[in-house]
């Protein structure tokens, strides 16, 4: 069954996106990778770099591990007819909120002595030192800025970065170089370079506040040895981005399992969808894993149903049975539930995968979001470009901005939740998963209350989802006072993240046995 009316824009239903829109936005943003995309008869299009390493994680009839990835491809196009598209040159996305900075070259020497003459020193900045939590809300640093991150009290220079979005930088900089119960401790000084400032001028002004600082500070050389490395993240059960086991191995080669999740998430969360998470509040991603992947993961759902192992909890409103997942307890390979396990991973890795795209996206000095992931499916970007100016512009971005804050800090969550509609009709009404005026949301264990929550991330296991089926998650749009909705269909492989501080959404009546896991990821 074609999936190519999956997407409903209320409150009429007068605009569908098809499939082939789907298809000729990945066409469009394949960049100069060394992947291929494929069409997958019609239902599916597949990123192979993914596949493969899909494959040395949750071993696949295609690709056994070890394979080469043309091998992959060509065993994929002879196993499914499938359609092979070429690369195209990359498409680079602008990101509307980004501020662009002009590349006009300037004159080094000249850029030096003006920045010098401009930019208080270190000495004098510290003297003003903020707290960390100050520095990165309303009161830091507002456009490119010089800082440093200061510890022992204000005492000792742990980090001296520049950035043209300083707060943001300082943010990103504390949590990959900071340990997380050291946060708390951690002062910034900064001085605020002039809004126009190249880049020329931002590293003269920071070497001269390093040059200043008489010895290499110990956030700086972490660093340098992580750009030196090739990029990772530390493992979903230990995720604080200082952890030392940052120094691990190369992308294309996982070593373990936990490591080539947190590839997978990364690949499918891309900077677009980062940028859309942060913007509109919510994001689709389509062909997150491969279809035998999330056919196992269903099978042993089912299994885990049919020895009642799900129960309703008779709230209110909500009509699934669901089973909780210990996250550092998964079922082990070859029992009966083992299919569980490769999307729990993937879901408690999408942490590491955000916090990830955070550090480098405060880095980006030009708003640039790179090559688009074919399976990025979209959001309200579209549906801004049809209701222009209904959400006003300083408020969207007020709430992007804080969005994009908290993942600096994306924690993956003790359990995980896997949830079942039994297709008689039975729903979630419209709720907040993390509101700030409910009460009980504060309730229970640091770490396990909805207040903790910044980010849910569901993946979807259903394959064949047709329309008659009903249970869509209806995701309410900002600004619209509810009066627009998304309708996204629980597809298999589907995942789909949102702010759950600011995105109200329902199932609505499901006619078939829907099924869901859900990682409620804290800040
Ligand atoms: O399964 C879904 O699509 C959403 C379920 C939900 O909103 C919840 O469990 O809080
Ligand atoms: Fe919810």
């Amino acid at each position: 069954m074609s999936r190519g009316c999956e997407w409903r824009w209320g409150p009429s239903d007068s605009a569908t996106l098809r499939r082939s829109t789907c298809r000729s936005r990945a066409l469009r943003h394949h960049g100069g990778r060394r992947t291929l995309r494929v069409t997958h008869g019609q239902s599916s299009i597949w990123h192979l770099g993914i596949w493969h390493l899909a494959s040395r994680a949750f071993p696949h009839p295609f690709f056994p591990a070890r394979k080469s990835l043309s091998n992959a491809v060509m065993s994929l196009a002879r196993a499914t007819t499938a359609e092979i598209w070429s690369p195209r040159p990359p498409a680079t996305v602008r990101r509307p909120s980004s501020r662009r900075i002009a590349r006009a070259p300037v004159p080094r020497a000249a850029a030096e002595e003006r920045a010098a003459s401009v930019v208080p020193t270190l000495e004098d900045a510290t003297r003003d030192a903020v707290p960390l939590a100050e520095a990165i809300g309303p009161s830091g640093p507002p456009g490119a800025a010089v800082f440093a991150l200061l510890v022992n009290g204000g005492t000792r220079v742990h980090y001296v970065g520049v950035a043209k979005d300083a707060s943001r930088a300082l943010a990103a900089a504390a949590s990959a170089t900071v340990a997380a119960d050291a946060m708390g401790d951690v002062a910034v000084a900064w001085a605020n370079l002039p809004k126009s400032s190249r880049k020329p001028a931002l590293q003269a002004a920071w070497r001269s506040w390093l040059g200043g600082v008489g010895y290499a500070p110990e956030g700086n050389a972490m660093a340098a040895r992580a750009a030196a490395e090739p990029p990772t993240s530390p493992s979903p059960s230990s995720p604080s981005p200082s952890s030392p086991s940052r120094s691990s191995p190369s992308r294309s080669s996982p070593s373990s399992p936990d490591e080539a999740a947190v590839e997978i998430a990364y690949a499918a969360v891309s900077k677009e969808a980062v940028a859309s998470l942060c913007d509109d509040g919510f994001v689709v991603l389509d062909d997150v894993l491969p279809a035998d992947v999330l056919a196992a993961c269903l099978d042993a759902a089912n299994a885990l149903k049919r020895s009642r192992k799900t129960v309703n909890v008779g709230q209110e409103g909500r009509d699934d049975s669901i089973a909780v997942l210990a996250g550092d307890a998964l079922p082990a390979e070859g029992t009966a539930l083992a299919g569980l396990s490769p999307c729990a991973r993937t879901l408690l890795a999408v942490p590491a995968a955000l916090r990830r795209r955070h550090v480098e996206m405060a880095a980006d000095e030009d708003g640039s979001l790179g090559d688009e992931d074919g399976r990025y499916v979209g959001t309200g970007r579209r549906w801004r470009g049809a209701n222009q100016g209904a959400n006003p512009p300083g408020e969207s971005s007020g709430r992007a901005e804080e969005t994009m804050r908290r993942l600096a800090t994306a924690t993956a969550p003790d359990k995980l939740m896997l949830a079942n509609y039994p297709g008689d009709g039975a729903r979630y009404v419209a709720h907040l998963d993390n509101d700030p005026g409910d009460p009980r949301h504060s309730e229970g264990e640091p770490g396990l209350r909805a207040s903790d929550r910044a980010v849910t991330a569901i993946l979807y296991l259903n394959p064949d989802w047709e329309e008659s089926h009903g249970g869509c998650l209806r995701v309410h749009l900002e600004g619209t006072g509810a009066k627009t909705t998304v309708d996204v269909a629980p597809s298999a492989g589907r995942m789909v993240l949102f702010d759950c501080r600011r995105i109200v959404h329902e199932v609505l009546p499901s006619h078939a046995s829907r099924w869901a896991m859900t990682a409620w990821i804290n800040d």
